[in-house]
């Protein structure tokens, strides 16, 4: 930041040059109360006094005193309502962030974006971009200490020496113990004297939640391979359009040969453990499914026992947290068949939800099945593919589309850089470079949504962006010739009638079908 001083403006200074005009003007604007001219002691006392005023802090006071302020906000609502403050002991409490009030979370987001900020400051411009390369050691750590389940291997109350540690482990001394050490750098584990290791609150998180092993399997082991072949591609594929010429591709052998997920349709455990990961995420901040049964109003829907499929809809949770809020609504789950046949069954145990949701195999490359369906729902689908691939998802719906039916579309959208927080910021945006690493695909902007249903159909009516409070998924909508939903149009399949029959015995996929693109 350049900072102005008022001497610059007294005789002998390079006043009358336009700098010094545009000087003046600068002063002039911010410190209007200064400008009558001083004289003699007066004009030295004067100046003291001005810069003393005219001296606003640093963006790093700024900053740290942001923290602090926010800090003390939410401390005292920890020591107000008897929560724990947040610690790295193995006892903290892994995830108070959902305890948290709106005003305080939002005490607690700041804090999070300042010490960023603070921290990348600190270090300095050329420092943040010479170590910001080695952020990668983070990942090889984890992927190696997840993989070979070290957290697992010791109790989470007790110690271990490392030696007792490699003796339970596939690893070599010197290899565990510098992948624990170099874990310890950010808090998974802690020695707690030479050679004794301990727990963490997140390394019990790793030992304990399945789930989150399942997401640092596919993110290490799928996705950080991938992303490392990314410039591979692009020198090859500079389009990066095609889902056989991705980051993913190179790194798996199978360029030009299958897409990510046939690859994975071939091994079931990495198909459950990418499924596993989904659901992960979906218990993390901001991507709770709760925020679409709360953040999107279905009841007149329900009220007429309409029908939503789940195009894609892995498992069913969706579905399922659906179905719990809304009574009469039915559900139709679609994914591939070894995703449905690894689905659990039933669905829920609360049989008046299971017996409203039923899985279906159907490959969305295909026409839609379903037909006069009230909502085809695609959640993390439309990322995952290229302009070029989404519209083919939306046009294999039109067959089956009655005037009035939503097509609700659950992703990120992306809003022009820098008007995100800076932390949902980061997160979307690596969301976008992970879908081009798997499969050349991306997240999308309002515009493109609206883009994309045009050039899709004519008929779709692009309708909006609900983005509920805390999420950082949005609702995208689309309507299916809205103008013609009176009179006997609007309903193809009454809504009281049961799904087409006929649909749903229809027999398992054998294989998705590959989309071919066209030029
Ligand atoms: C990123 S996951 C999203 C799953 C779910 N919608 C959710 O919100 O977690 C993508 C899903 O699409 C499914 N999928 C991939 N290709 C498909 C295809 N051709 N037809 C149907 N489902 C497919 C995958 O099996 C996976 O469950």
């Amino acid at each position: 930041m350049v900072k102005f001083k008022l001497s610059s403006l007294l005789p002998g200074s390079n006043a009358g040059t336009t700098e010094a005009k545009d000087v003046k003007q600068a002063n002039r604007r911010s410190f209007s109360g200064l400008m009558t001219k001083p004289k003699g002691d007066e004009t030295k006392q004067s100046i003291a006094e001005a810069e003393t005023v005219m001296d606003p802090p640093s963006k790093m006071t700024q900053l740290a005193s942001k923290i602090s302020q926010e800090t003390a906000k939410l401390e005292a609502y920890f020591k107000e309502n008897n929560l724990p403050l947040p610690s790295f002991d193995v006892d903290a409490d892994l995830d108070y962030h959902h305890k948290l009030p709106a005003h305080i979370k939002l005490a607690r987001q700041e804090i999070i974006y300042a010490t960023k900020e603070l921290r990348d400051l600190t270090v300095g411009p050329r420092e943040s971009v010479r170590w910001s390369t080695w952020e990668h050691l983070d990942v090889l750590a984890l992927q190696t200490l997840n993989h070979f389940n070290i957290a697992k291997l010791f109790p989470i109350d007790s110690t271990i020496t490392l030696g007792e540690l490699q003796a339970k482990s596939r690893l070599d001394s010197v290899n565990l113990a510098r992948l624990v050490r170099y874990a310890m750098t950010n808090n998974i584990f802690r020695e707690v004297s030479p050679g004794v290791i301990a727990h963490t609150a997140a390394s019990r998180c790793i030992a304990e939640d399945d789930d989150l092993q399942a997401w640092i399997g596919f993110n290490t082991e799928d996705i950080f391979p991938a992303s490392a072949h990314v410039l591979q591609a692009l020198e090859i594929y500079p389009q990066a359009v095609e889902l056989t010429q991705t980051g993913f591709n190179f790194a798996f052998d199978t360029v030009e040969k299958e897409p990510m997920f046939v690859t994975f349709g071939k091994d079931p455990a990495r198909a459950k453990r990418m499924g596993r990961a989904m659901a992960s995420l979906t218990g993390g901040e901001g991507y709770e499914v709760r925020y679409i049964s709360e953040g999107y109003d279905f009841s007149a829907i329900d009220a007429k026992e309409g029908v939503f499929v789940d195009v894609g809809g892995s498992h069913g949770f969706v579905c399922v947290d659906l179905a719990r809020r809304y009574k009469n609504m039915r559900f139709v789950v679609q994914d591939l068949p070894k995703t449905v046949d690894s689905a659990p069954k039933p669905i829920c145990e609360d049989p008046q939800v299971a017996a409203r949701v039923e899985l279906m195999a159907h490959d969305f490359f295909t026409e839609q099945p379903v037909k006069g369906a009230d909502v085809y729902f695609f959640r993390w689908i439309m990322h995952n593919y290229s302009t070029p691939y989404a519209i083919k998802l939306l046009r294999n719906l039109v067959p089956a589309l009655k005037p009035g039916a939503k097509v609700l579309i659950n992703d990120h959208c992306l809003s022009e850089p820098g008007q995100e927080n800076p932390w949902d910021e980061k997160l979307m945006r690596g969301m976008d470079l992970v879908m081009l690493a798997l499969l050349n695909a991306q997240e999308r902007t309002e515009e493109e949504f609206r883009e994309l249903f045009t050039a899709a159909d004519e008929g779709f009516v692009f309708k909006g962006v609900i983005r509920p409070a805390g999420s950082r998924m949005s609702i995208i909508e689309a309507v299916w010739k809205p103008d013609e939903v009176e009179g006997a149009a609007a309903d193809k399949v009454t809504a009281s009638e049961p799904i087409n029959e006929e649909v749903m015995e229809q027999a398992p996929l054998e294989k998705p079908t590959e989309p071919k693109v066209e030029a």
